[in-house]
């Protein structure tokens, strides 16, 4: 496998006003650097505030990073190249469900990505509709639902057509499936999986859940208060790793909620 994504020293440092004060910085991620092969997942993890949102965030290009630069397929991405950006890597957010418009049909909400992206015809881009309705387990009838009229669990759905139908290169997804119900959420990660396998998708996902990173990852990557304290396969963190904090976060969801719990108290 060649290394399709290479972060290289990326950082992000927040400023914000603190009242009449001088302004304050935040450093949210210190540099780091890893790459990303084609058709890998990576798993980011770490503590509440550890970075795992800012990583997903400057990778999509939802931020720009305040030092670093990110290659595709050995080509630099401009941070301001939002177009580029948008076709191939995608992101699917913490609360991709409220992200849909109770407004617009889901077929409407996703011809938008199409409309501005692709030079197709009314009809290529209904049709290519449909198709992605499909190859996330929906129907072609959902194209005229409005989202009240679906479960959770095709909501989801929804939100994973709307981040493949550019079939971008990288889906980015930031504890997106936290809030489903297990057995949803269990479908979900199969359906990912599958079009991983289908479409050759890397997939990058911040977790807090070791049983989902377990199950999925090839690689974890361990934040602690913006720094990465570990980056190897998952396979090698199972059986050595080298910090506690990762053998912590890979231990049961019971202990990871407890220390969780500890760290939100500090
Ligand atoms: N827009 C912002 N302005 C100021 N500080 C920010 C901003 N966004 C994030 N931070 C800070 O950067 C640090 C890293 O935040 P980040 O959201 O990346 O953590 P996280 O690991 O994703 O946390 P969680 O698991 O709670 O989502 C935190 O200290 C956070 O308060």
């Amino acid at each position: 496998m060649t290394d399709l994504l290479e972060v290289r020293n990326i950082s992000k440092y927040y400023s914000y006003k603190n009242g009449w004060l001088t302004p304050q910085r935040v450093c949210a991620l210190e540099p780091i650097s890893f790459s990303v092969k084609r058709g890998e997942t990576i798993a980011i993890m770490g503590e509440t505030g550890s970075g795992k949102s800012t990583i997903a965030k400057l990778i999509s290009g939802a931020e720009v990073p305040s030092s670093g630069e990110i290659f595709l397929n050995g080509e630099l991405l401009d941070p301001n190249n939002h177009q580029q950006r948008c076709r191939e890597i995608r992101m699917i957010f913490q609360d991709s469900l409220r992200s849909l418009n109770p407004q617009l049909t889901i077929g409407k909400q996703l011809l938008e990505s199409l409309l501005f992206n692709t030079k197709w015809s009314a009809a290529e881009q209904q049709e290519h509709v449909y198709v992605t309705l499909q190859k996330v387990g929906l129907l072609p009838d959902h194209f005229d639902f409005y989202p009240h009229m679906l479960s959770s669990g095709q909501q989801q759905r929804v939100c994973i057509a709307r981040a493949i139908i550019l079939e971008p290169q990288i889906i980015v997804a930031d504890e997106a499936f936290a809030a489903l119900d297990p057995s949803i959420r269990a479908q979900i990660i199969n359906l990912i999986l599958d079009l991983q396998e289908d479409m050759g998708i890397s997939f990058i996902f911040a977790s807090h859940s070791p049983e989902i990173v377990k199950h999925v990852a090839d690689k974890i990557l361990i934040m602690h208060r913006g720094k990465m304290i570990e980056f190897d396969s998952t396979q090698a963190l199972l059986t050595n790793p080298k910090q506690q904090l990762t053998k912590m976060l890979l231990q049961s969801e019971q202990l990871n909620k407890a220390l969780k719990h500890t760290t939100t108290q500090e």
